[in-house]
């Protein structure tokens, strides 16, 4: 099993553990909106390190953004399966042909 089925795997499992000793489950307990403002928060900090941090930052806030936005899909349901399918679906597609035929609708 990769790192982020893993990952997918143990957020499930944590978000029924007590507030008190996990902090999934505790993210959960504050509702969606605080895990939307971590989420957004994350990939603020990501930004940030990018310009102005060394690699070790940028890797770090990278592996926030990931794991918030892992809890933020499982929260709403979402399997990861369904993310990478949707990446599988546009493979091979390039952006800018995509955006072209997006904007003569
Ligand atoms: N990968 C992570 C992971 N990455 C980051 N974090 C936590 O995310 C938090 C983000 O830091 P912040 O300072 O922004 O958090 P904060 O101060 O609590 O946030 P605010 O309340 O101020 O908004 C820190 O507490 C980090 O420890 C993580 N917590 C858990 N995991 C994984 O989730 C698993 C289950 O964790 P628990 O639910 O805690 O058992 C762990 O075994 C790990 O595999």
């Amino acid at each position: 099993m990769d790192t982020l089925a893993r990952l997918e795997t143990t957020i499930a499992r944590r978000r029924s553990a007590s507030p008190d000793s996990s902090y999934v489950a505790k993210l959960n307990a504050r509702g969606l909106p605080k895990i939307c403002e971590k989420v957004g928060e994350e990939a603020t900090e990501t930004v940030i390190a990018a310009l102005t941090g060394g690699d070790t930052e940028l890797i770090g806030e990278a592996a926030d953004l990931l794991f918030h936005l892992m809890v933020l899909l499982s929260a709403k349901g979402i399997p990861l399966s369904d993310v990478l399918a949707e990446l599988d679906r546009r493979e091979g597609t390039s952006g800018l042909d995509e955006k072209a035929a997006r904007n003569t609708d």
